[in-house]
């Protein structure tokens, strides 16, 4: 493997206390939210297909224009505390909020840029308040940071000549302004959620990166921050030019997911997805497939069942109004997540043979299994295989645990587990499973292992 200066610093998952918790929380919530919202991804009448807060690259968007949106971001409606308690409703335990997205407007008072809210009419600031209230609710605050900002004049996609150079100098410097002042502004905050890292000129600052990244995590001990942040000595992010993980989890998945636990090489991983197909920021005319609670609850479970966590993306209008199909998914997870909530917090990979009825989730904290069921079979049988010398000591659902089900034995390790067909399902169910191993003792004989 390569010497690298500036790779992977750990191999291997985080086992610290910070890290245990973000592994648990299974449901987050993101939320995109700026002066894109403003423009509902229209212009001049015409409808913009692009993710909405992608608008100002847009060649029908004129840019002086849009970078005078700021005068009118004034959204009365701005709500933190219902924001906060929505989510927590929706049963999230973290939220990751864009504190400055690709045109460089900073919802926070920023000494460094005139470009933030201080300067609009809504004159204060967004970031502390929304902080404070998810801080209230108990949803950990995790601070999303575009490095690439259209805004700064020392912005380069790539250093060809001198004069970029020098200009970049400038914008590292006040990239790195931004993040230390968010830091000693927000010290509440569990981690940061960086994008916009794929520029060319980027990509050369291992150096830089990693000095920030270490200062950063030295202000915020514990500080949590993915893949998507520094660049190795060649360039790579996400892996290292050995292939190892750069940061404290993989940021890859982003509008989908790992298929099978392989894919997601043993790692830490979040997975970020929009209700509709691709729409951050706001857009009022939402076309193409918008996914329902049930899709969403599907990737939520299959994204526990491998490790990961599932973020679900907001996008407030520029009055910071919660659109309505959003506040009736955030209410039709809470429902299901009041219910089965056991199946996803600080849950995790079970070994076990997939199955086509659905997922297996297994409680890192006392090891019961979690049958969270989508495709019910016809004939009422769950088949279930287990790992090598596991026996199964109680089954049953877990909206209803005097209803002890009996697996009837396939083969060795394999049963079917008869669910409850009087019982009309009408939403993803859960079936517990409270196991054992055993171990075959010195004269061939099974015992329960202690
Ligand atoms: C090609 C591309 C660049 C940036 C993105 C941003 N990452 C998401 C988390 C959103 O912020 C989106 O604007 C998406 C696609």
């Amino acid at each position: 493997s390569l010497t690298l200066e500036y790779g992977a610093h750990r191999i291997g998952k985080r086992t610290d206390q910070m890290m245990e918790t973000w592994r648990n929380y299974g449901l987050g919530q993101f939320i995109h939210w700026g002066v894109y919202a403003l423009t509902g991804g229209h212009w001049d009448g015409e409808y913009y297909s692009g993710a909405a807060e992608w608008i100002r690259s847009w060649d029908k968007m004129p840019k002086d224009a849009y970078d005078q949106l700021y005068k009118s971001f004034d959204p009365k409606n701005y709500e933190p505390k219902a924001w906060a308690k929505q989510a927590k409703e929706m049963g999230a335990k973290y939220m990751i909020i864009t504190t400055k997205h690709h045109d460089g407007f900073s919802l926070w008072p920023s000494k460094y840029t005139d470009y933030d809210v201080t300067n609009s009419p809504y004159g204060n600031d967004i970031i502390g308040p929304l902080v404070e209230a998810y801080d209230a609710e108990g949803i950990d605050v995790y601070l999303y940071f575009s490095v690439m900002d259209w805004s700064q004049p020392g912005y380069r996609v790539s250093l060809e000549t001198e004069e970029d150079r020098t200009a970049y100098e400038d914008f590292k410097a006040f990239t790195r302004n931004q993040l230390i002042e968010l830091l000693e502004l927000y010290p509440s905050a569990k981690g940061l959620w960086f994008d916009g890292t794929w520029d060319e000129a980027w990509k050369e600052q291992a150096v830089f990166a990693d000095e920030l990244e270490k200062e950063m995590r030295a202000m915020i001990p514990g500080l949590i921050i993915g893949s998507r942040f520094r660049p190795d000595d060649y360039g790579n992010r996400h892996f290292d030019s050995n292939g190892d993980l750069m940061g404290d989890y993989e940021q890859g998945w982003e509008r989908k997911l790992p298929n099978t636990y392989e894919d997601t090489k043993g790692n830490d991983w979040d997975a970020v997805m929009t209700v509709p197909e691709n729409q951050w920021g706001y857009h009022s005319d939402w076309r193409g497939h918008v996914k329902s609670s049930y899709e969403l609850i599907e990737m939520l479970v299959k994204s526990v069942s491998l490790d990961g966590n599932f973020v679900l993306n907001f996008g407030p209008d520029g009055q910071g109004n919660i659109r309505s199909e959003e506040a009736k998914l955030a209410k039709e997870i809470g429902d299901w997540m009041k219910v089965n909530q056991k199946a996803i917090y600080s849950c995790g990979y079970l070994n076990w043979q997939k199955q086509d009825w659905g997922y297996y989730t297994q409680s890192r904290e006392d090891g019961k299994i979690y049958m969270v069921v989508f495709n019910q079979p016809l004939d009422g049988k769950l088949r279930v295989k287990t790992a090598d010398k596991v026996i199964l000591d109680k089954v049953y659902p877990l909206e209803n645990p005097g209803m002890i089900l009996t697996p009837e034995l396939i083969q060795k390790n394999e049963y079917f587990i008869p669910v409850i067909m009087d019982q009309k399902w009408t939403s993803p169910y859960v079936i517990v499973v409270e196991s054992s191993s055993t171990d075959e003792d010195k004269n061939g004989g099974f015992q329960k292992a202690k």
